[in-house]
């Protein structure tokens, strides 16, 4: 396929719009009947079952999708991305974050330079740094240790860290290593946030991590401005050195906001903002709360879907199986949004993370080429823990659009709990459900099996399930940091597959321009209306008329304020 040449236009994209005639022949109980499809829709890698068996595919449709990740070259644009090229062709950068949990011996290229030994610089110095703070060998400005962490960051800077922190809060090693220790993050703009972060914590005992990869971004820096004077007014200004630290790729704006090079964790522009949890991002704020080792392991589980994404046959390649019929399921079968569904509380921030990663990445408009696409790209992904979910938005699911769902599933949970008098222990009872609710999908329930249960006739249509609706299962066999390293590589890498195929730049993120420099001609107006009564002007009505009512009912507030912290 020559580069210029849209997806939609080669003969495997062609064949398998075809195809969906032929699948949509077929209800997924009758496809569920067939064992041998079943078994070949199933895999195992590194200790997790993958069954697929669910999507409304046959081998048949693997195949024409497998035909189409050739169209595509996924194969070659894989091998790019971990050669170092600058496949982010907007920004002219490589996309490298593999690298950052690639063994210490390990070779990676980017512009024919081995990057590795640059980020175990900086892990080593997470380390170093991390054991300081929790020994107590490095203390605060009044001598006491620091016991509590406020990471500041938004975005890539903030979700992938809080999702990681949120599933190793409850692990039993994780647990034993934060002892007596808070890791909170700060990253709505919203003074409430701010609240909400500092309450009930001691700017004496406080260490705040300043994450923004450009040190620019609106909202980081003014809590990072906001914190720096909750620590200076309390402790003196002297003590911002001992209680700010900063991860960024801008080391030159760190110092210039004040806090001292030596402790800044540096990363690169070849980590998207949104794939750098494994950097400095993530690793210095869950090192300081759990330890460096249990980061570690955290690496090695990504590092090991890395090597199994680059070498493992696109047969048996988790994320590319994943990417795949994810691609097959909006472009072809026309569902648009899909489910992250983890029956597991502990990943409660996977889908707010992945969002981020999945929704970023590919929605786009254009190729990579910038040729305006005539399909649609990327999906609306959004997910809440089973069972809660359950009793939220899976009434759609279940009798309304057709969602793709991903069910997430434990074999051990963090926190077993066996009740002397029940049949099966909590976990079993969670797990119940993460079993049954595939099947409720893809089953349904048909107007004669409701006959045969003699339910009144006037409610047959309002308890028909029409089924054949689509999902897939990970079985994770427990929740430790290595997991959660294998589960946020194959979301990752499940979005690059989407991408390729698609044609897009999945690296960049043009879209969230266009509001931010609005939003900053918005402030210089709040401003100048504030400072010097200007009117507003250069808006259209319906603007105009809404800031104009914001200032006039807020025009209480002071207008040279001192300092003013949130109390709570
Ligand atoms: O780390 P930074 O530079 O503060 O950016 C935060 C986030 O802002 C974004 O640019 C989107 O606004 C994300 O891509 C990024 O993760």
């Amino acid at each position: 396929m020559a580069s210029s040449t849209l997806i939609c236009d080669t003969e495997p994209w062609k064949e398998l719009r075809a195809h969906v005639e032929d699948i949509n022949k077929t209800h997924l109980r009758d496809l569920m009947n067939d064992t041998s499809r079943c078994q070949s829709m199933m895999m195992e890698f590194d200790g997790i079952l993958l069954d697929y068996s669910r999507q409304r595919a046959t081998t048949g449709t693997l195949n024409k999708l497998f035909s189409l990740a050739e169209a595509a070259r996924v194969k070659e644009k894989i091998n790019r991305m971990f050669n170092g090229e600058r496949i982010n062709s907007t920004e002219n950068r490589s996309v490298l974050h593999v690298a950052l949990r690639a063994p210490r011996d390990a070779v990676i290229n980017s512009d024919g330079k081995n990057v590795v030994p640059e980020v175990w610089q900086v892990l080593d110095k997470i380390r170093d740094f991390s054991e300081r703070v929790r020994s107590g060998a490095w203390v605060g400005a009044t001598g006491k240790a620091l016991k509590d962490v406020v990471a500041i960051g938004i975005g890539g800077s903030f979700l992938g860290p809080l999702f990681v922190h949120t599933a190793l809060q409850t692990e039993a090693e994780a647990i034993e290593c934060a002892r007596g220790r808070q890791l909170r993050f700060l990253a709505n703009v919203d003074p409430i946030d701010v609240a909400r972060n500092i309450t009930g914590l001691n700017p004496e005992t406080t260490l705040v991590v300043v994450v923004s990869k450009t040190f620019t971004t609106a909202e980081t820096m003014l809590n990072a401005r906001t914190l720096r004077e909750w620590i200076s007014s309390a402790l003196g200004p002297q003590a911002v050195a001992k209680h700010m630290v900063a991860v960024s790729t801008n080391l030159k704006l760190v110092e210039q906001f004040g806090i001292d090079p030596n402790n800044a964790f540096a990363f690169w522009d070849w980590v998207g903002g949104r794939y750098s949890v494994c950097s400095a991002v993530g690793v210095l704020p869950l090192s300081l709360q759990y330890g460096f080792p249990i980061v570690e392991k955290f690496l090695k589980g990504a590092s090991s879907v890395d090597q199994h994404f680059y070498s493992a046959p696109f047969e048996k390649n988790v994320p590319v199986l994943l990417g795949l019929l994810s691609v097959w399921n909006v472009s072809f079968l026309g569902y648009s949004a899909r489910a992250i569904l983890p029956y597991s509380q502990a990943l409660e921030k996977f889908a707010p993370h992945i969002q981020q990663v999945s929704m970023e990445s590919n929605g786009k408009g254009v190729s990579i080429d910038g040729v305006p696409l005539p399909y649609e790209t990327g999906e609306i992904d959004f997910g809440e823990p089973g069972t809660n979910g359950q009793h939220s938005f899976y009434q759609l699911i279940h009798q309304g659009r057709v969602i793709p769902c991903d069910f997430i599933g434990v074999v051990k949970s963090q926190q077993p709990v066996y009740l002397k008098d029940e049949v099966v222990s909590n976990h079993d009872e969670l797990m119940s459900n993460f079993f049954a609710q595939p099947d409720a999908l893809a089953y349904g329930k048909t107007p004669e099996q409701l006959q045969k249960e003699n339910v009144a006739e006037h409610l047959v249509s309002h308890k028909t399930f029409s089924g054949n609706r689509p999902s897939l299962s990970i079985l994770l066999p427990s929740l430790n940091a290595y997991n959660i390293g294998q589960l946020l590589a194959i979301y990752e890498h499940r979005v690059a597959v989407q991408g390729f195929v698609w044609g897009i730049n999945s690296f960049d993120q043009w879209g969230v321009e266009l509001g931010k420099s609005l939003a900053s001609q918005v402030r210089k107006q709040l401003h100048a209306s504030r400072k010097k009564g200007e009117s507003v002007e250069g808006f259209n009505f319906s603007t105009k008329t809404l800031i104009t009512t914001y200032l006039e009912a807020s025009a209480d507030v002071p207008s040279d304020p001192s300092t003013l912290l949130p109390k709570i």
